[in-house]
């Protein structure tokens, strides 16, 4: 069999051209990228708007993805490689795990699904109903959210619950920025595809799409496991306010070091104060940066 990697290419559900990293196998194109240093893959798959996974690759004729319905496919393939880059590149991580795991995605779940997720395992992208969402792997920052909730997994495991668990979600919107840095809003090329300006949240002004921007207006909730995405909007303040002031190259190694290294399955919000703090400390003393996030923080109320 004549089996080979291959770099094919595609337009993502945009329209936009995508070169991609494919694998050729007995005359058929994979979305399966062998390229990258990781003792696993990055491989993409298709759950033929079902709800069972992984699902079935997603293959080509030849090696031009180039379908309507492929558009979810290129994008997810395309955009896991990209956050794949980021952590290794920026942070010396190697996947999720740190030792090269398959980064697995699959499209298409579900019928016009108006969401995404991380499993445990893989990712998992719906398509969208066309009016509430688009294809969600459409949004490059969406998808660096779905990973970042694997590397949390695999550092600080924060519950996912209360302010453990907004915290869990802050970090995937603060990675789905470090990642996507051009603007302060997340998901906003897949969300309402029909009104353009808006978005599923916003890092600068929480508050904008109903979240809280100070600890007064925590929710309290039972819904979204006590209000997870919610809640978020707290710590998501804070870290527009630490970036905006110290930097991003300087802010995203300060939270992926309290990730890695301070954070734990039950911290808090006031622990993520200390955390971040920590290790600006570390990285960078305790001058100007320092005040800086100690500002922040004290700006939301979490001391
Ligand atoms: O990863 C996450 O935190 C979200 C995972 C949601 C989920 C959890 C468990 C099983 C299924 C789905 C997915 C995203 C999210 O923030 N979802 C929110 C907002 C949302 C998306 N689609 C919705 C449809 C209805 C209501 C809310 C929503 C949620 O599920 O709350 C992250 C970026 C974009 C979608
Ligand atoms: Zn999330």
């Amino acid at each position: 069999a004549t089996d080979a990697a291959t770099t094919g290419y595609g337009y993502g559900t945009k329209g936009d051209y995508k070169s991609l990293n494919t694998y050729a196998y007995n005359g058929t194109y994979y979305l399966y990228d062998t390229t990258k240093n990781m003792s696993g893959y990055i491989g993409t798959y298709t759950a033929n708007y079902g709800n069972s996974l992984p699902g079935s690759w997603s293959v080509d004729s030849n090696n031009a993805f180039t379908s309507s319905s492929q558009g979810a496919d290129v994008d997810a393939h395309a955009h896991a490689g990209i956050v794949y880059d980021y952590f290794l590149n920026t942070h010396n991580r190697n996947s999720y795990n740190g030792n090269g795991a398959s980064i697995i995605s699959t499209v298409h779940y579900g019928s016009n699904y108006n969401n995404a997720f991380w499993n445990g395992s893989q990712m998992v992208y719906g398509d969208g109903d066309g009016s509430l969402f688009s294809p969600l792997s459409g949004s490059l920052d969406v998808v660096a959210h779905e990973l970042a909730h694997a590397v949390t997994e695999y550092t600080a495991n924060l519950e996912y619950r209360n302010q453990s668990g907004a915290l869990n979600e802050s970090f995937s919107d603060v990675f789905g920025y470090f990642v996507e840095p051009n603007d302060w809003d997340l998901g906003e090329d897949v969300y309402t595809p029909g009104k353009a300006g808006d978005a599923l949240r916003s890092l600068s002004n929480p508050e904008r799409y109903g979240q809280p921007a100070h600890m007064d207006d925590f929710y309290y909730t039972s819904s979204d496991n006590g209000g997870v995405h919610t809640n978020s909007g707290i710590p998501n303040k804070a870290a527009y306010l630490t970036i905006q002031s110290i930097g991003k190259t300087k802010a995203e190694k300060i939270y992926y070091r309290a990730l890695n290294t301070y954070l734990s399955k039950r911290s808090d919000f006031s622990d993520a104060r200390a955390a971040l703090l920590q290790s600006t400390a570390d990285l960078y003393g305790t001058g100007s940066d320092y005040n800086a996030v100690k500002n922040a923080w004290d700006s939301v109320g979490v001391y």
